[in-house]
């Protein structure tokens, strides 16, 4: 494409959905700039009116590509499949490509929502258990999926969307003290995927905003 400036990320270092978009560049081998929203800090600047408009939901992430701004991690990963070379995030094959839309599906609707960071705040004192239950409820139907699915990745042996979800999932669940080794299945491909460069260089330890004390 000739007409291309930089895309720019608005995200939060260990925001699992800016995480899946970080995965989604690395792999493509797009270069892109990183705007630091900070989830905490003077009560969340997501929640300013500035950053309400490039994100009405007032969430991370907001992708700055090709004149136009997304957020929903998955339609901006499509999006970059979709416009970008290098390896492709969803198979040929129609059965396939279900099945990776069906895990990212199950992550970013069925487990990561359950425990954001605004849902939780809502939750208040039993915010620990309350992620633990639905992450350790998602493993348990995901597990048995990728065991079907999986080759040496979440479906067959090509990276797709649905390890762009898995991994960031993964890291949520050791947050919330989740025992992964429950998972076999689960475990061997978060530690298969976690070699791969893409997802190191996206990493939540090594972004411009990790504090000192949570860095690699
Ligand atoms: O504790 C914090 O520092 C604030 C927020 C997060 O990490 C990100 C989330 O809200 C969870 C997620 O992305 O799945």
């Amino acid at each position: 494409m000739a007409n291309q400036t930089k895309p720019v990320l608005h995200g939060y270092f260990r925001s699992s959905c800016s995480w899946r978009v970080r995965i989604a560049f690395a792999l493509k081998g797009v270069e892109y700039d990183q705007v630091p929203i900070n989830l905490i800090r003077d009560g969340g600047q997501q929640l300013t009116q500035e950053y309400k408009t490039l994100n009405p939901m007032q969430q991370v992430p907001a992708v700055e590509i090709d004149g136009i701004t997304l957020s929903q991690s998955l339609a901006v990963i499509q999006y970059i499949n979709e416009t970008r070379p290098g390896p492709r995030l969803l198979p040929a094959d129609p059965k396939k490509r279900a099945q990776v839309r069906m895990i990212s599906d199950l992550i970013a609707s069925g487990i990561q929502p359950l425990q954001n960071l605004y849902v939780i705040q809502k939750v208040g004192a039993e915010k620990m258990q309350w992620s633990h239950h639905f992450i350790d409820r998602g493993f348990q139907a995901l597990e048995p999926i990728l065991k079907q699915t999986a080759g040496k990745y979440c479906v067959g042996d090509e990276i797709s969307m649905a390890d762009i979800c898995l991994v960031p999932q993964v890291y949520n669940a050791e947050r919330f003290k989740v025992d992964v080794g429950q998972y076999p299945t689960i475990k061997r491909l978060n530690q298969a995927l976690l070699e791969i460069e893409a997802f190191k260089v996206s990493h939540p330890s090594c972004q411009p905003d990790t504090p000192d004390d949570l860095r690699a």
